[in-house]
């Protein structure tokens, strides 16, 4: 009896061709019917008529024409005619090429691999093969466990199909030792045997994927394409990882100061909890940098941690970007957003310079913070949220509260635990936090730099640090710009950290006129206007600036 094949991917099998012959116990003779119609005289470059037949593994028996390769090259330079391959649940070859002009090309694959095949059945080896070569990928073969390691000893592969029964190995147990042994391998585990019990199995042992048998091209082709994905989306974020290891010191979250060794403390004994945490702390402290790592100490850490940036924007816009708004809300808003609450789902919501949060929205955020109920902006339905909020601030929320420009009752539901980090100039600790960024940023700019002179050093010391932490980073970091080594010396320094403060008959002012760039004269006035307004918005006015504009001054200048 002929076995039509049924078309598994209907953009490649253009033909339906007979597959095999069944129902017999003795092959059919090579010059039969039989033979001459299981693979069509039409298929180009095939190997002519069947030579050679092989018995199915099917328990109704019969064969199935011996056909390895139908495609080759398409003559035209281009890659591969696809060999047309489809693997029936029997462990057959169902093999059928396109009608001439239809067959499909796939010369150049967006991500070949080299993929090792562990099975130690040699058909589904070879089977497998095939598909992949045209596919573009490098093939290796594995009949055991011992010989894919082997295998990988002597040249690494990007993933690996693992079949779920390797004689009498299991190959569940190969997973974590393919592991170790390459830990960028993508393992896919192939078994004939699918159940939900054992692909939950295999992912828990480290597979990256699960292809259950029987399985098209198409699904073997998926499958592969969502591990160079993934693949793919590591090397991206190692890169990125890479790239901002270069760009950003570690934030030192050992520190030898007391102080600031007793709110890491305290910080890493509230950071499981989901309670409310309010960092207090001098511009620059590392208030944001404390937030994160609160973030990734807690259970929430494989979340999101999202930053609201409260002086950002004004009340309106501020309102939408934590809550979202829908299409026609407001003039602009052209289609609907989730907002940073939805965004920090199931994580973190940091809410930064909390203090500068415009009065109109804080009943919104006190309700929010009661019941982390919300509504988008021009919309009527209450929606809940799972996060956890984290704000802080460099304000005195207390004397706000007093001023009433702070809701109090929003105050006591924002710091039910409270951090205050120290400025840089109270830790004891700033001559080792400048050595460790001076080492960071010598290699990052690949300079030979040893360390700082005796005179640096004591500048550095004294320096009151108004800016705190990202006022030395910047210092540091300009200094090793310009220091000509091996040591960073005085003159390395910003001004305003090398001269030290004003001594008797020694003027240290930033005067207009005075020998002083226009950046310290800026930073010099925008600090003046600051201590003297009562809020960021009277001195954004008075500055004559948006008040987002002086917001990013201030982060570029550590005020
Ligand atoms: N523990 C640390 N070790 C080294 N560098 C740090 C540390 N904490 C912060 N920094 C650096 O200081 C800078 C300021 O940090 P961060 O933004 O967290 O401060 P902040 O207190 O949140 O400031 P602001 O109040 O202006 O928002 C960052 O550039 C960071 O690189």
């Amino acid at each position: 009896m002929l076995h039509v094949a049924q078309p598994a991917d209907p953009y490649r099998l253009a033909t339906v061709v007979p597959l095999s012959i069944r129902d017999r116990s003795e092959p059919p003779p090579t010059g039969s019917a039989a033979a001459r119609s299981a693979i069509p005289a039409r298929i180009p470059r095939a190997r002519g008529p069947v030579r050679r037949w092989r018995r199915m593994t099917h328990p109704h028996g019969g064969f199935e024409p011996a056909v390895d390769v139908l495609g080759g090259g398409d003559g035209a330079g281009r890659g591969r005619m696809v060999p047309i391959v489809s693997i029936d649940r029997h462990n057959g070859l169902a093999s059928g090429p396109a009608a001439p002009g239809t067959c499909r090309l796939a010369g150049t694959p967006g991500n070949p691999m080299n993929i090792i095949i562990v099975d130690d059945e040699a058909n589904i080896r070879r089977t497998l093969r095939v598909a992949l070569e045209a596919a573009g990928h490098g093939v290796r073969e594995a009949a055991s466990g011992a010989e894919a390691l082997a295998e990988l000893g002597r040249r690494p592969c990007d993933a690996a199909l693992v079949d779920l029964r390797l004689g009498g190995e299991s190959g569940l147990d190969l997973i974590g030792p393919l592991r170790e042994h390459a830990p960028r391998l993508a393992v896919v585990v192939i078994t004939a045997h699918a159940s939900i019990g054992s692909a939950v199995e295999a992912m828990r042992r480290g597979a990256d994927d699960y292809l259950p048998k029987p399985f098209t091209p198409a699904e073997v082709r998926a499958v592969l394409d969502r591990v160079a994905r993934q693949r793919g989306l590591r090397d991206r974020v190692e890169a990125l990882e890479d790239l901002v290891r270069r760009e950003v010191p570690e934030a030192e979250l050992d520190a030898r100061d007391p102080a600031m060794a007793r709110v890491l403390e305290l910080a890493r004994r509230v950071a499981p909890t989901d309670a409310a945490v309010l960092l207090r702390g001098e511009s620059g402290t590392g208030k944001g940098v404390l937030a994160r790592a609160l973030h990734s100490w807690g259970g929430r850490a494989g979340g999101p941690f999202v930053t609201v940036s409260c002086p950002s924007l004004g009340a309106e816009l501020l309102e939408s970007e934590l809550f979202g708004h829908v299409k026609g809300a407001f003039t602009g808003a052209v289609r609907d957003t989730v907002g940073k609450v939805a965004a920090a789902e199931g994580g973190t919501l940091f809410l930064d310079e909390v203090g500068d949060l415009p009065v109109a929205l804080q009943p919104k955020l006190l309700r929010f913070l009661q019941g982390k109920r919300y509504e988008r902006v021009g919309e009527a339905a209450e929606r809940q949220a799972d996060v956890r909020l984290i704000a802080a601030t460099n304000r005195d929320l207390e004397a706000m509260v007093a001023a009433g420009t702070f809701r109090e009752d929003l105050l006591y539901r924002l710091n039910v635990l409270e951090v205050a980090l120290p400025p840089l100039r109270e830790r004891s600790d700033r001559l080792e936090l400048a050595d460790r960024m001076l080492a960071f940023f010598a290699g990052q700019t690949g300079r030979r730099l040893s360390g700082f002179t005796a005179e640096a050093r004591e500048a550095i010391g004294r320096h009151p640090w108004p800016g705190n932490l990202r006022e030395l980073r910047n210092a540091v970091e300009r200094a090793a710009i310009l220091a000509e080594g091996p040591e960073v010396g005085l003159a390395d320094l910003p001004g305003r950290v090398a001269r030290g403060p004003a001594g008797p008959g020694v003027s240290n002012a930033v005067e207009v006129g005075g020998p002083v760039t226009l950046e310290e004269l800026e930073v010099e006035h925008i600090r003046q206007v600051l201590a003297a307004s009562a809020s960021l918005e009277e001195a954004a006015q008075v500055l004559g600036v948006d008040p987002s504009t002086l917001f990013r001054r201030r982060r570029k200048h550590g005020l």
